[in-house]
């Protein structure tokens, strides 16, 4: 069991500590007294929203809002209603905009802080150094940073100017092109988001888990296909009811003046949101801001890879949502760090990617945050252990807790559903338990009796327009394949999945070799430089990543339109996700798995998994393959070569470096004839290296072509004398050859007359 958390410990005076919480306490009783109807009646959702004029545990009704405040009506059905809107009016509670506060989209903000750390490090060193050189080093930085504040300043201006475009953007936006959401009864400030993103109507899980999460107070289990907007079926609901809640307090407030601000949990964690990769958890973060534009809810991510310090100073802010990787929550939970360890006001525990948190690595660390996490579901027993984890404990949070969990691969059993109908879930069971199901998981978070199960996968699993593809090949021939594949066939972005880090190496080295510029991302980079690269092939519309399955889940990047499986993955969850990389959003996509020999066993089990007869041969036009060959046997070559000399380099600098350490000077025990052999290989080598590349440029300068292709009907076709001269040669010697055989054919026919005159004769 991890250590105890002590939240106490890190304020600095521990008399004025105490005196808040009392008051805290005081004010989460009265909250407490308050009227709450957290689970609304099955057979219609809005019976107790609409109306009604109470407070309901501290939600607003959507008849409350006045829309006209957001300069945004409802539209009705079939009434083209273009409608100018106006972003000048804003409420009370909606004036902070969150960006101010915590700094832009999450990957770029880490890039970016990453990069200032490694600058402030930099300085420092050198600092020991040269004192003169720091202070040289400081002006420039401040000179820098004067640069970055006008260039800011400028963004700024811009982003003003450009906002204003997007007003006129907004003006045109046809609301009646977006009816659809209308009956999702949704904020209007969402609604306007929602313009803003251009979601013409929501996505079949958003539909249902809307009504189930965001009106119903209800748990969420969901599955979906991948890219079916999982994403913001559970971000929506969190944000409207967080929006509620605002709006409530807000009128309380023109009502009962301070009364309100004593009984509202500002300040507070109310969403912790955990994804099992620091991508995801960035992407998702992006995904709620952008959903959250101009409403006064700050998202922050938490992932490994950053600075401790950056996020003990972004959780200083006191996000509502904080969205993370166990590994990194757990570190600061496990460190008291205040904000994550005063959870009585969480009021939605998410957890994204369910599946692979159980998974090894992931699961014990959970499992911790888990157990911090206030009891629900059991308002008069409280948990002796648990009340000491949390600052404060209000029966009223533990009610009301929402635990949304969400998969395209959740496979529930059946007995789990029984169970969950019958309410006999039991929060929190034995300390002892391990995490190793969904089932388990979902009922220690306190999953409650009336959870809604949405689940929208179909027998395939697989998203409708995804075709899926395979090549039975050699595990040799797959290098030749999969650059046949970026070739010939490649349109668009493609993801090329790798299940061993060894092969990512192998194949990225070879590709560039070929001149095929890729991206690789894998866990063992620092965290830097996958951000550089999935920014890098977010960049390029026709970018290559190759990569393992730490992108294989969640990832959501348009236009990618090939993914290829060059090693199948071991299990039909991870081929679910590693394809649902492409065909997202409705967009067409493509998965070619390249199958050899000894996984066809492995291929034909993931087939049946999806009972899915689709599985199409790829169409294969074989006739370019010996030109790929030809190019790859020089790549290979060319690889091999370079592959030798790093790693004569690397041992040569290990040796050294070891000899350093026990400061052993290295002796030159190589002979002369030695030294001068050594020398002749090197320029051997050499000369080979340059021979194999002019080689491999030649045949890289002109397109793949397949054998029957005529190079005549090239334009442009770059050939040296040597070469023309042999074609001509050759040439000469075909008509030769003609000239003969036309010439003894002629003989032979002569012949053959005179034989025949004779004959007659
Ligand atoms: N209502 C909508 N209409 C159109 N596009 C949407 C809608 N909702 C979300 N999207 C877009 O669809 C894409 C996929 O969404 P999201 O990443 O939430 O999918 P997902 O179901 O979580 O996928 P995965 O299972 O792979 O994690 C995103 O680019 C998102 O912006």
């Amino acid at each position: 069991m991890a250590a105890e958390p002590s939240p106490r410990s890190s304020q600095p005076s521990k008399k004025k500590h105490n005196r808040k919480r009392t008051r805290q306490d005081v004010e989460l009783e009265r909250f407490d007294s308050l009227p709450w109807n957290p689970a609304l009646p099955d057979d219609d959702p809005f019976s107790v929203v609409v109306g009604t004029n109470e407070l309901e545990g501290g939600f607003l009704s959507l008849e409350e809002i006045d829309e006209a405040a957001y300069g945004l009506g409802i539209p009705q059905p079939g009434v083209g209603n273009r409608k100018e809107k106006k972003d000048k009016q804003s409420t009370k509670s909606n004036k902070r905009k969150p960006s101010d506060v915590d700094g832009g989209s999450g990957a770029a903000e880490v890039e970016k802080e990453m990069e200032e750390e490694e600058e402030e490090a930099e300085a420092d060193e050198l600092s020991e150094k040269d004192e003169n050189l720091k202070t040289k080093k400081k002006k420039k930085k401040k000179k820098k940073n004067k640069k970055k504040k006008t260039e800011n300043e400028k963004e700024n201006e811009s982003h003003k100017v450009s906002n204003g475009k997007n007003d006129v953007e907004d003006e045109l936006v046809d609301e009646a092109e977006y009816y659809a959401w209308n009956e999702l009864r949704l904020h209007p400030l969402l609604l306007k988001s929602i313009y803003r993103l251009g979601f013409k109507e929501p996505t079949p899980i958003q539909k249902a888990c809307i009504p189930a999460g965001a009106h119903q107070g209800k748990d969420v289990i969901g599955a979906a296909e991948t890219g079916s907007g999982k994403t913001l079926a559970f971000g929506l609901p969190i944000l409207q009811r967080l929006l509620e809640e605002q709006e409530k307090t807000a009128r309380m407030f023109e009502q009962n003046g301070e009364e309100a601000e004593r009984i509202a949990p500002k300040g507070f964690l109310r969403a912790l949101i955990i994804t099992p990769t620091r991508e995801l958890a960035l992407q998702v973060t992006d995904h709620l801001k952008a959903a959250a534009n101009g409403i006064d809810v700050r998202v922050v991510p938490i992932v490994g890879g950053m600075s401790t310090e950056k996020q003990e100073r972004l959780l200083k802010k006191r996000p509502e949502i904080v969205v993370g990787t166990p590994g990194r929550l757990w570190e600061l939970m496990s460190g008291g760090e205040k904000h994550l360890v005063e959870l009585h006001s969480l009021s939605f525990f998410v957890l994204d990617e369910a599946d692979r948190m159980i998974e090894n690595g992931h699961f014990r660390e959970l499992q911790s945050i888990i157990d911090m996490l206030p009891v629900v579901n059991s308002p008069i027993e409280v948990d002796s252990q648990n009340t000491q984890n949390c600052a404060t404990v209000s029966s009223f949070q533990r009610k009301k807790r929402q635990t949304f969990v969400f998969s395209a691969t959740i496979a529930l059993s059946a007995d789990f559903r029984k169970k969950l109908k019958r309410g006999s879930l039991k929060p929190k069971q034995s300390l002892t338990d391990e995490l190793n199901s969904i089932e388990k998981l979902s009922e220690r978070a306190g999953m409650r009796a009336n959870v809604a199960i949405i689940d929208l996968t179909s027998a395939s699993i697989l998203p409708d327009k995804l075709e899926d593809s395979f090549i039975e090949c050699r595990e040799e021939d797959k290098d030749a394949y999969l650059y046949y594949i970026l070739r010939v066939h490649g349109q668009g972005r493609t993801i090329v999945f790798c299940t061993s880090i060894a092969a990512l190496r192998h194949i990225s080295s070879l590709l560039r070799i070929l001149g095929i510029n890729v991206w690789t991302l894998h866990a063992q980079m620092q965290q830097r430089a996958r951000l550089k690269a999935m920014d890098r092939f977010r960049g390029n519309e026709h970018g290559i990543l190759v990569a393992t399955d730490v992108v294989a889940r969640g990832i959501d990047i348009p236009g990618v339109r090939t993914v290829v499986h060059y090693q199948l993955p071991h299990s039909a969850e991870v081929y679910v996700h590693r394809s649902g990389r492409t065909a997202r959003a409705s967009a067409d996509g493509c998965s070619i798995a390249l199958v050899s020999a000894n996984e066809t066993s492995k291929f034909a089990s993931l087939c049946k998994s999806f009972s899915k007869e689709s599985f199409q041969s790829f169409p294969l036009e074989h006739s370019y393959m010996p030109e790929v060959l030809k190019r790859l046997s020089l790549a290979r070559q060319i690889d091999k070569i370079l592959r030798k000399d790093s790693k004569e380099k690397a041992k040569k600098s290990w040796l050294e470096q070891s000899a350093e350490s026990v400061e052993l000077v290295m002796d030159d025990y190589d002979s002369e004839e030695e030294i001068v052999n050594s020398i002749k290989q090197k320029k051997a080598t050499s000369v080979q290296l340059n021979k194999l590349q002019q080689e491999l440029n030649m045949l890289l300068s002109h397109p793949l072509q397949p054998r029957t292709f005529s190079h005549r009907y090239v334009a442009g076709v770059h050939m040296d004398g040597k070469e023309i001269a042999d074609k001509r040669r050759n040439m000469d010697n075909l008509r030769k050859k003609r000239k003969e055989e036309k010439k003894r054919m002629k003989d032979q026919r002569r012949k053959q007359r005179k034989r025949l005159k004779m004959g007659s004769e």
